[in-house]
């Protein structure tokens, strides 16, 4: 199965609320970066000899409190986030660059989820993961991995879980879950798991900037919380320029209309990623903002050709880890042949 990143067109935020969470009206499109997740049945002697992957353990509770039965999920992890080298020398956060490999991860939850909702009681399931997405760095890779999970875990046992009971299990692990399952261009209300369609027209051309090392997505809503102390007097903003923008399909006119509201707090969190932000802009971006949490910066190009010379441009200047180029509108999870090699 194959699930998209994703960046915030509008990611307006409320004050913190009683449950630990901030309402929010956010805009999001799948873009084509992507994570891979492959699920196949594993005979029980695999689990005498664990080999490199790593086992989340066989019963008990998982870490929810609730009891997992004989449920056995294994997980291999490469590419983003599975080899800390690859996140460059400067990683100064690698408690949240790195991708867990035991019952922490998205993935291995999710799979979890689905035998408990379909009744499963024993199953021995292993995960491979492929990433290409960024970790921790807005882009909800560990969603897009969760979305892939759940979808390939219900076709490998066959379980037939409708759309709308995959959903829930998908807004139950993660607020960012539902998108990466549905794909496209969606309004997310709520804490941002509750999608509509949106009515978008064109494709668009993305350049993002990777960071060294991730930023926590608690620890920028903190920040959030801190700067916005005793100021916020009403929900959060409308994302009514970014709808109207997406309506025409320009992107000049959307680039000018994106709106982060988590922004603040990122730069507060990593001040290098003003630079970038210039950086960017200077160069041609229509618009210029950081994705999500961030700390990945997202600039929205004119076209193609624009986004080939930005990205290269952005790459020569040293002034991010590395430089991507993707589209969006993109597809939500799915499969793919040769899922597993190299997204
Ligand atoms: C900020 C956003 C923007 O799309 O994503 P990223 O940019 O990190 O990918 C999302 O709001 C993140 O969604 P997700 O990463 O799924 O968050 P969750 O697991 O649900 O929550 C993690 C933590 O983030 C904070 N949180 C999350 C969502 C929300 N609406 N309000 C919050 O305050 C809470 O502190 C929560 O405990
Ligand atoms: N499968 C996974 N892929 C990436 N990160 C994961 C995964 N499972 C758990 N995590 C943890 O989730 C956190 C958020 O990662 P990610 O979803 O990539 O970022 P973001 O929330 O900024 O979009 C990371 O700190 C990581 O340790």
């Amino acid at each position: 199965m194959r699930a998209p990143a994703k960046v915030n067109l509008h990611l307006g935020v409320g004050p913190l609320r009683p449950d630990g969470y901030h309402d929010v009206i956010t805009v999001l499109q799948a873009v084509s970066l992507f994570d891979d997740v492959s699920a196949t049945s594993v005979d029980p002697p695999r689990f005498h000899d664990p080999g490199p992957s790593t086992t989340d353990g066989n019963g008990g509770s998982d870490g929810n409190g609730r009891s997992s039965g004989d449920i056995v999920v294994t997980v291999e992890v490469s590419g983003e986030g599975a080899d800390p080298a690859s996140l460059g020398p400067a990683t100064s956060t690698p408690e949240v660059s790195i991708v867990p490999t035991g019952r922490d991860n998205i993935a291995v939850r999710a799979a979890h989820l689905v035998a408990e909702a379909a009744g499963i009681t024993s199953e021995r399931v292993h995960l491979t993961l492929t990433k290409g997405i960024p970790v921790a760095a807005g882009m909800a890779g560990g969603s897009a991995d969760a979305a892939a999970a759940l979808v390939a875990c219900d076709a490998l046992w066959q379980t037939g879980l409708d759309r709308a009971t995959l959903t829930r299990l998908a807004a139950q692990l993660g607020s960012d879950v539902p998108f990466p399952l549905a794909g496209g261009t969606a309004l997310g209300t709520g804490r941002g798991e509750q999608l509509t369609d949106v009515l978008a027209t064109g494709e668009y051309y993305w350049v993002f900037a990777l960071a060294d090392g991730g930023l926590s997505t608690p620890a920028v809503y903190k920040e959030f919380d801190r700067l916005t102390e005793g100021k916020l007097r009403t929900g959060p903003t409308p994302a009514d320029d970014v709808l109207a923008a997406l309506r025409t399909g320009d992107p000049g006119q959307l680039g000018a209309a994106l709106v982060n509201d988590l922004q603040p707090a990122a730069l507060r969190l990593r001040p290098s990623l003003r630079r970038v932000l210039e950086a960017g802009r200077e160069l041609g971006a229509v618009g210029a903002i950081v994705s999500g949490s961030g700390p990945t910066c997202a600039f929205l190009t004119a076209g193609a050709q624009e986004s080939i010379a930005l990205a290269a441009s952005l790459a020569g200047m040293g002034v991010a880890r590395a430089v991507r180029r993707a589209s969006g509108p993109a597809s939500g999870a799915r499969m793919v042949e040769g899922a597993g090699e190299a997204p």
